[in-house]
């Protein structure tokens, strides 16, 4: 049966000596193009990438080796060489890690399985400098061969099977495979290197490369001279075990970029020994950058876990709280067994105190530095904050420390702000958290019901994040304060005094300057299409606002649930008026005391305006155009 691979891969044609040549996965045929035209002035990083996967492929066999040693028999000590052939321009990466047979080789090197990736790679926009910047967020990994050479061959036998494969290929159209002769076990890729690469066959030079950014390889990396003399060019020991003074910025980085497969620098670094009940040596990173799929629905906790310094998976997902998923690095436990299967990670005991261990430890350090460098913190809470949210969402033990960290805008301050210093802004008389919620800011600081809160100087927390109208409710308090909504209908404004207010005069029955007539005549003018008709103080320049019932669904909530079909339909809302309006005064006296005046197509158009505000879309725009088109006509007609 054919494979994933191979369906969507071609096969064009084979000859005698069982070559076949097939063509590339259309996404790796566009990200090859832009590898080797645009990403040219970082090159040097092909070396990079092919060494990151060089080792990741004997940190593969050392772990199968460790169920089934028959598997390094012969060849134990892992290693990668650079060998270069002057004369025909060749540069080969040769390593004897886990290797790859025919089907690997079509499926790794044709196509590009990594989940999300080629969905990634499909919205590439054919901007260059765009796509550089986007390809920069994921690597380009083996392809980024071709930035240097014009045809790669690539021979690879996998450990534990006698025969050897070669998949050669110009990057350009597709790849020919055929079977091929190789002693040992692992994968040797040949570079024919570009007019202009030539730099990559002196020794001196891949000694800088290599020293720059493999340095941290935990095997060595050997440079092997025509006549079989081998200088080591890496330091290669696992750097997580290296003492913290030994280990300078450039040296994170570059292991940073190997365990992340990123391009960019780590935004924070931690680097500790945990020592007590169980014990366990981090390396973590916080990236700069938010990683391209940290919303796809594969997404899985990227950490890899080593065991006394054996790589052991990168697919332990409860190693780390999935909303500390963007952290990427390695974590290296004293305590797991050599030979732990996947199987018995889960809840296993000692994952379960990393993970707790980590998660304080992270927390800790965010905090510190939310302290002494707001500016920084405010940077990664833009990228990373709306995952973090969603430890509060699930529950975590963490909460406490997770609520202080998290940053918001409000309506009274630029920047971000701390709940710390929400609560410290309040007001006299003030006894909840008030926030507004809704996908933009900009439209949220125009809401209606705002006005109010902004009348009397009260600051209102801006929510824009979905997950916010989740996390609110699980949470509901901060510090003894409840959250509260300004577009439900308790927002009590009266009890709270005045910015400028100088005297304890109370306030409390501002809102009850009368409209009671307009209050009926709407009433029995929209029956059904409102929960209920009330004057409201939380309106000063607005007619009219719209508010959900103190019981009920936040309306932003109730409009995304609607949108993803969760929820059949809108409860009915409160409809609020400004008894100060001129408008809403006008109507009152017209509607009279008993609410029997003719008011025409009033009522209509203010609910219909409650509604524009609100952003939702009219149930009959066309009669409402009639009636405002009606309307003016009179005024101007
Ligand atoms: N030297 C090697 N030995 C064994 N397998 C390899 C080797 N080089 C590449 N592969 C296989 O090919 C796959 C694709 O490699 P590629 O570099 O394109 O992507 P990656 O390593 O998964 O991620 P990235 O693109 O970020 O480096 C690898 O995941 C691995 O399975």
């Amino acid at each position: 049966m054919a494979t994933k691979a191979e369906k969507k891969t071609t096969k064009a044609s084979g000859t005698e000596t069982g070559a076949e040549t097939m063509g590339f996965q259309a996404e790796v045929g566009r990200l090859l193009d832009i590898v080797a035209n645009a990403l040219y002035s970082e090159r040097e990083i092909f070396l990079r990438e092919l060494i990151s996967n060089a080792a990741d492929a004997c940190d593969k066999l050392r772990y199968l080796a460790i169920e089934a040693p028959a598997l390094t028999d012969g060849d134990p000590e892992f290693r990668v060489t650079l060998t270069v052939d002057k004369d025909a321009k060749t540069l080969t990466l040769a390593d004897n890690g886990i290797g790859m047979n025919r089907q690997d080789l079509i499926d790794h090197l044709g196509t590009i399985a990594r989940s999300g990736t080629a969905a990634f790679v499909d919205n590439l926009t054919g901007d260059k400098k765009k796509d550089v910047s986007l390809i920069g967020q994921f690597g380009v990994g083996f392809y980024s061969g071709y930035m240097v050479a014009d045809r790669i061959s690539v021979t690879s036998r996998r450990a534990g099977e006698e025969e050897a494969w070669r998949w050669t290929s110009d990057g350009r159209t597709g790849f020919t495979i055929e079977p091929a002769e190789k002693d040992g076990r692992g994968t040797a890729i040949t570079l024919h290197l570009k007019d202009d690469a030539e730099e990559y066959l002196d020794e001196a030079e891949l000694r800088r490369v290599v020293k720059t950014y493999s340095d941290h390889i935990p095997f060595p990396i050997e440079f092997v001279k025509a006549d079989g003399e081998a200088n080591r060019l890496n330091e290669a020991s696992a750097l997580w075990t290296r003492p913290k003074s030994e280990i300078d910025d450039q040296q994170y980085a570059e292991f940073y970029r190997h365990v992340s497969h990123g391009f960019d620098d780590p935004w924070m670094t931690l680097h500790f020994k945990a020592e007590g009940m169980i014990e366990y040596a981090g390396l973590v990173f916080i990236p700069t950058e938010r990683p391209f799929d940290l919303f796809h629905p594969d997404r899985m906790t990227k950490l890899k876990l080593y065991v006394k310094r054996v790589f052991i998976t990168e697919e332990c997902e409860d190693l780390l709280p999935s909303w500390l998923r963007f952290l990427r690095g390695v974590v290296d436990s004293e305590d797991l067994p050599l030979n732990v299967s996947r199987e018995m990670l889960q809840n296993n005991p000692v994952v379960s105190k990393i993970r707790a261990g980590l998660a304080k430890r992270v927390l800790g350090e965010l905090s510190k530095k939310a302290e002494n460098d707001a500016d920084g913190y405010a940077s990664f809470w833009d990228k990373f904050g709306l995952v973090m949210k969603e430890g509060l969402y699930e529950g975590t033990a963490d909460k406490e420390a997770l609520l202080k960290l998290c940053r918001f805008r409000s309506t009274t301050r630029d920047g971000l702000i701390s709940l710390e210093d929400y609560v410290a802004g309040m007001k006299d008389g003030q006894d909840a958290i008030y926030y507004i919620a809704g996908e933009d800011a900009a439209a949220l600081r125009k809401s209606p019901q705002l006005e109010g809160f902004a009348a009397k100087g009260v600051e209102v927390l801006l929510m824009t994040d979905p997950v916010d109208e989740f996390w609110l409710p699980m949470i509901g308090e901060f510090d003894g304060k409840a959250f509260k909504s300004v577009t439900r209908a308790g927002a009590d404004l009266s009890k709270i005094k005045k910015a400028d207010a100088d005297s304890d005069e109370d306030e409390s029955d501002e809102a009850e300057s009368v409209v009671d007539g307009l209050v009926i005549a709407l009433k029995l003018a929209l029956g059904d299409a409102v929960k209920d008709i009330r004057a409201t103080d939380r309106l000063t320049s607005s007619a009219v606002c719209l508010v959900a019932d103190e019981n009920g669904m936040d309306m932003h909530l109730e409009r995304l649930l609607k949108q993803h079909n969760r929820l059949e339909q809108s409860n009915p809302r409160i409809l609020e008026l400004n008894p100060t309006h001129p408008l809403i005064v006008a109507l009152n006296a017209k509607a009279g005391p008993d609410g029997k005046g003719d008011l025409g197509a009033a009522p209509a158009l203010l609910l219909d305006q409650a509604r524009i505000l609100e952003g939702e879309t009219l149930p009959d725009p066309a009669d409402f155009a009639k009636k405002l088109a009606d309307v003016m006509a009179k005024a101007f007609g």
